[in-house]
């Protein structure tokens, strides 16, 4: 979902970088003639590179290769600046103060291979520029010294290549930080175990590899029993910290491949894959005995868990009807007695 969202907006980035630099050969091919006299192969090759940049631009807007979206993009940037780079004087053009700056966006908007793929062609482009660069300034009619050419290709050279490193350090940064929050976000603050979110997205991955695989796959519902004195004698935060204790402990217990959440206050769900009934009533057996043998906080608290528990039906069910089956069994329990193991019918 998220994914999806970056992508959108990804997509609506590009569209609107290549609709600026359409825009910007606009005004070049119309206005700069009224203020410079250029030969006529000038207006041909603006158009001609228009006539590219449009169609690439249709491409990119109606999603014809969805994959190449990116790729296309950075063509369309070449195709841009490689042009008004050569015929505005090379490295000695006021465009060449632009070319770092792409490194950069190809990062922001691709990736770590556009960048570096960007990087390359721009470096090699502008070296080219460099070498040449008597050549290119003689189309434009402009004089500049030798000298002067190859200083101003080192330092670009040197700011498009600084530019690249910096993209991939960026990136890296932000891929992180985008993954912290996509972890905040299906996190319970509290436990650091899953919340209702993560567990919903956990558990509708594991419903769909139960079918495929036609492996069974089982849920606890766990609830702490009389939790409320806990809180009404010792206080909330008393409270707060037998949570963390109880999930740190159900969490060491489980199996790496196990899904553990904080389903509410002071419930908690263990969804099991490749599990079937009996050998879940064995697992919740050992819960409870670990439970009520830890003693809890620095009060050294006695705390006691109920367990409901089933089994994935393959025919007609899904989490919701799952965790009412679990429910309804926890619930057995506590009129039972507390402290119990109880299976859905
Ligand atoms: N400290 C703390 N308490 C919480 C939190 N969330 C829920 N609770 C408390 O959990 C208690 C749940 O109480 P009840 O639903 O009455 O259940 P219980 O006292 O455990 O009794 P039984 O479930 O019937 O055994 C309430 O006092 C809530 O305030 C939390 O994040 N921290």
């Amino acid at each position: 979902m998220q994914d999806n969202i970056q992508h959108q907006l990804s997509h609506k980035l590009i569209l609107r970088i290549v609709e600026l630099s359409i825009f910007t050969l606009l005004i070049d091919l119309t206005l700069r003639p009224l203020l410079v006299t250029l030969p006529i192969y000038f207006t041909w090759i603006g158009l001609l590179d228009l006539a590219i940049v449009t169609s690439l631009y249709i491409v990119v807007r109606f999603n014809i290769f969805p994959a190449s979206e990116i790729m296309l993009s950075l063509v369309v940037a070449i195709i841009i600046i490689i042009p008004s780079f050569a015929l505005s004087g090379g490295v000695n053009s006021q465009v060449a103060y632009l070319l770092p700056l792409y490194p950069v966006m190809a990062a922001l908007i691709g990736g770590y291979r556009e960048s570096l793929i960007i990087t390359i062609i721009l470096t090699i482009g502008v070296i080219l520029s460099t070498v040449f660069s008597q050549h290119i300034t003689d189309i434009t009619g402009a004089i500049y010294s030798d000298q002067k050419s190859i200083d101003r290709g080192f330092w670009l050279t040197t700011s498009i290549i600084f530019s690249g490193v910096f993209g991939r350090f960026f990136l890296k940064r932000y891929t992180e930080l985008t993954q912290q929050l996509k972890n905040e976000n299906i996190q319970d603050p509290l436990t650091g175990l899953f919340n209702r979110r993560g567990l919903n997205l956990h558990f509708t991955k594991e419903l769909d590899s139960a079918d495929t695989t036609s492996s069974p796959l089982s849920l606890i519902l766990i609830d702490i029993d009389y939790f409320k004195k806990i809180n009404d004698m010792y206080g909330h935060d008393i409270g707060d910290v037998c949570l963390i204790e109880i999930a740190n402990t159900l969490s060491q217990a489980i199996r790496k491949n196990d899904i553990i959440a904080r389903f509410g206050g002071e419930e908690f769900i263990i969804i099991l894959p490749n599990t079937p009934k009996n050998e879940t009533v064995a697992i919740a057996e050992k819960l409870k005995v670990l439970i009520s043998n830890q003693k809890f906080s620095s009060f050294n608290l006695s705390l006691t868990i109920t367990q409901g528990l089933t089994e994935y039906n393959k025919n007609n069910d899904n989490a919701l009807k799952m965790i009412k089956r679990a429910d309804k069994a926890l619930y057995k329990g506590k009129d039972k007695g507390r402290n119990c193991v109880e299976q859905s019918e």
